[in-house]
């Protein structure tokens, strides 16, 4: 081999060696450039577990020591100072533990391994709070009822005769409300009662004007047993509602995840309730109420097939709420009087496809009325009744002509809401021996179910049927959610229940909400709705009413502390009304200048000759004013007439003076500063030692500035000192913006803010979208 070839041999093995040697390195290279990507993603992650883990421990550290040292709630906070309180928290406690206890220990074990767990834990918000308030005012009524079987007018509602004296009673119960979380009619109930009165100082229940809301559970039916339907509630301590979501088999994703809810209600009812419990502990009270001249609601609300009518009406052997009601309402007045002094009355009626009806004399369909006693039926019938056995016969007859067809949800669903109201009217002897006429009543109400279109027939009528229920029952949640959002407005006019609802809602009246449910899965929709919107309707409060026939109205606070409270309210009320006020002076204000400022323009040449004998303008200024003097005094004498025009005439030209005089403050103070800074430009150029040209242009400058005459001209604003000049125009905008403090967005010069007058004065880069056309138009000629 040639000596050429093998040396070209051995170059070609050596960069072959040297291009391994270089891909070997490249890849060692690569593969710890990869090392040290995956070496920083695990630090990384390790460092996030680790802050993660801290957080975790710090929080479980802090839970651990609220635990040991829990701080007092708000309220408890604000109350423990006086002994009862601290008796009632301690019984709050107790009853919290046994409560505890006896939960954990009632729990199926389905229940604590499956569904707790995933339950949402409640939070103390949702606790059921009810509001024990001082004893209310007592009322005034003057209502005449028409006695015997003859036809009244009005479904007569009664109204505390004096608002003003209830609202200021009113505040002072609200300030003094106590919260207790424990709900009446349950457990506890006894012992709430026993501390409602040492918080009290008063033994009367019934006072407190919170809407009470009781839920009841019905059996499972025959027909969802056979279609293979679970218990989806749970009713513990006859208080506590859970419900849980069961997935459907087919759902694999879902199938270990139970979801579940937590309600908490004055009392829950389970299927094994009877209805003697039922009313006593939901309507028992009303009933008590009633006879001492206050007025009562009972309604039930739930979806069709839940137990409404079953609640409200009954069976023969097991009779309902309305019945038992009147029977224990006409035990109680003969127990009272032997004369018969109290006078019982009675209506009926319907309200179906959004029309009134009167189920006692069935006829034309009643017509509501808005007047002084609230929301009339006119020409609905009311019936003395003088016996339970009088009155049970009047409801059968009423229950005949009420509209029920068979649903697929309901064989005997109703399809209409019914209300029976009970008027009890008594006399009383007060403290003076005068007479006076008591008046209590008690509505029952019967709602129709809420219902999907699916779960019902799908025939016309049925559908037309459900719509207008439902469109009832959602005008029911609008009032129910403004009422609980403590709006000004509430929508009662949406709809005949709502409207005939009104005094029940947010009247003078005690009222209870039965929410029913069905403990199927099949209907696990309409009962989370129903537990919402009863869960919704514990926070409406309706209006106080008296406790007490013979009790005062109460016009001033008693104790010191309300006496503080009310002035502290009635203070800020006075501020408000403050503010308001100096707003509308400050518009008042405001037009007048504007009013000024066009019929007298602002320029000296106007100013002056408002000084010498009046123009036109001015002229007719003066008669306008002029005659609004007169007719603010009722001055027509021609004497009185030429005082006034005087006056008018004086007064306009102080104003003009005024005006005047601020202008040429301005001037002068617009002078002072242009000399100001003429000077300091004058400074400036001497201490940088202008050269010759340089000197010429401060020289030019200067010249140019003490040469500049007195009123600005906008034409020559190129000098840097224009920058603080008030143009003339622009003065009388500032001067606007200047008597709207409160209200203008230019007055933000404040921390250094750009205000919208800067924005418009400088030159803009680029429009704004925030640039109204109006403020293009006012854009100014740009700075060289
Ligand atoms: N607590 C209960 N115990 C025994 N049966 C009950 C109970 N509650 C309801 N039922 C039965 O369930 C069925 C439906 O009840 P009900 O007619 O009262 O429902 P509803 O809510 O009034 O329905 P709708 O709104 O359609 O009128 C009835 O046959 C009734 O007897």
């Amino acid at each position: 081999m040639p000596v050429s070839t093998r040396s070209k041999i051995n170059t070609q093995t050596q960069d072959e060696a040297n291009q391994e040697e270089q891909r070997t390195r490249l890849g060692s290279d690569q593969e710890e450039t990869h090392t040290n990507a995956q070496m920083r993603n695990l630090h990384h992650g390790l460092k996030e577990k680790m802050k993660a883990l801290t957080l975790l421990y710090e929080q479980q550290k802090k839970a651990a020591a609220t635990r040991r040292n829990p701080s007092p709630k708000p309220e408890e906070k604000r109350f423990s100072s006086h002994p009862s309180v601290e008796l009632l928290n301690s019984c709050r406690r107790e009853d919290k533990k046994e409560e505890k206890e006896q939960k954990d220990s009632n729990l199926p074990n389905v229940m604590r391994e499956n569904t707790m767990p995933s339950m949402p834990v409640m939070p103390n918000s949702t606790v059921t709070r009810t509001f024990v308030l001082p004893q209310p005012p007592a009322e005034d009524v003057k209502e005449n009822l028409v006695i015997g079987p003859e036809r009244i007018l009005g479904f007569s509602s009664r109204k505390v005769a004096a608002t003003t004296r209830t609202t200021v009673a009113r505040k002072l119960s609200m300030g003094n409300a106590v919260p207790q979380t424990e709900p009446r009619g349950a457990n506890g109930a006894k012992n709430v009662q026993e501390l409602e009165k040492v918080e009290n100082g008063s033994e009367k229940p019934g006072c407190s004007s919170r809407i009470l809301v009781f839920v009841r559970l019905r059996p499972m039916a025959k027909k969802e047993k056979e279609a293979g339907s679970r218990c989806c509630v749970k009713i513990v301590n006859r208080r506590d509602v859970y419900l849980t979501e069961f997935a459907s088999e087919n759902d694999y994703l879902r199938l270990k995840r139970l979801r579940g809810r937590h309600f908490t209600f004055d009392a829950s009812f389970p299927d094994s309730t009877t209805q003697q419990e039922v009313y006593t502990t939901t309507t028992a009270e009303l009933v008590e109420a009633v006879l001492q001249g206050r007025n009562g609601s009972v309604f039930c609300y739930g979806a069709t097939g839940a137990g409404k009518t079953y609640t409200m009406l009954g069976t023969m052997e097991n009779p309902g709420v309305m019945v038992l009601a009147i029977k224990d309402l006409f035990t109680k007045i003969r127990q009272r009087s032997c004369d018969g002094s109290h006078v019982v009355h009675l209506s009926y009626l319907e309200v179906y496809n959004e029309t009134v009806r009167d189920l006692l004399s069935p006829g034309r369909p009643l017509v509501l009325r808005e007047d002084k006693q609230g929301i009339v039926a006119a020409g609905l019938t009311q019936y003395r009744a003088y016996s339970t056995d009088e009155v049970m016969a009047l409801l059968q007859r009423g229950n005949q002509n009420r509209t029920t067809e068979p649903t697929r949800a309901n064989e005997t669903s109703s399809r209409s809401h019914a209300i029976l109201q009970v008027v009890v009217e008594y006399k009383v002897k007060n403290a003076s021996l005068d007479v006076i006429n008591k008046v209590g009543k008690l509505s029952l109400i019967d709602l129709a179910g809420s219902e999907r279109a699916l779960a019902t027939d799908q025939r016309t009528l049925r559908s037309l049927e459900g719509a207008n229920i439902n469109r009832s029952l959602l005008a029911l949640s609008s009032c129910i959610n403004a009422l609980v959002e403590g709006k000004k407005h509430i929508p009662y006019r949406n709809s005949k229940l709502t409207q005939l609802l009104k005094d029940s809602l947010g009247g003078v009246c005690n009222t209870v909400m039965i929410a029913n449910i069905s403990p199927s899965n099949l209907s696990f929709g309409e009962t989370q709705n129903t537990l919402h919107w009863a869960d919704r309707a514990k926070e409406i409060r309706t209006k106080f009413q008296a406790c007490e026939a013979n009790d005062e109205l109460l016009e001033v606070p008693e104790s010191g502390t309300d006496q503080a409270k009310l002035l502290l309210e009635l203070q800020k009320e006075n501020r408000e009304l403050r503010v308001q006020l100096a707003r509308q002076q400050q518009k008042l204000l405001i037009l007048q200048a504007q009013t000024l400022a066009a019929n007298a323009s602002p320029t000296p040449s106007s100013v002056t000759s408002l000084m010498t004998p009046p123009s036109a303008a001015t002229q007719q200024n003066e008669k306008r004013k002029l005659q609004t003097t007169f007719l603010a005094g009722n001055c027509f004498t021609p004497e009185s007439k030429r005082r006034g025009a005087d006056e008018a005439n004086k007064e306009l030209r102080l104003t003009v003076k005024a005006l005047e005089a601020h202008i040429e403050r301005m001037k002068k103070d617009h002078a002072l500063q242009l000399r100001q800074k003429d000077d300091l430009i004058r400074e400036l150029s001497k201490s940088e030692k202008p050269s010759e040209v340089r000197g010429e242009g401060v020289k030019r400058i200067v010249k140019r500035a003490s040469l500049r005459p007195k009123e600005p001209n906008i034409g020559e604003l190129k000098s840097p000192s224009h920058r603080f000049r008030s143009p003339v125009p622009t003065a009388k905008k500032r001067s606007f913006w200047d008597i709207t403090t409160a209200n203008s967005p230019s007055i933000s010069t404040l921390n250094g803010r750009k205000t919208r007058s800067h924005v418009i004065t400088e030159p803009a880069a680029a429009p704004s979208m925030l640039l109204q056309p109006g403020f293009a138009r006012q854009k100014p000629v740009p700075m060289k």
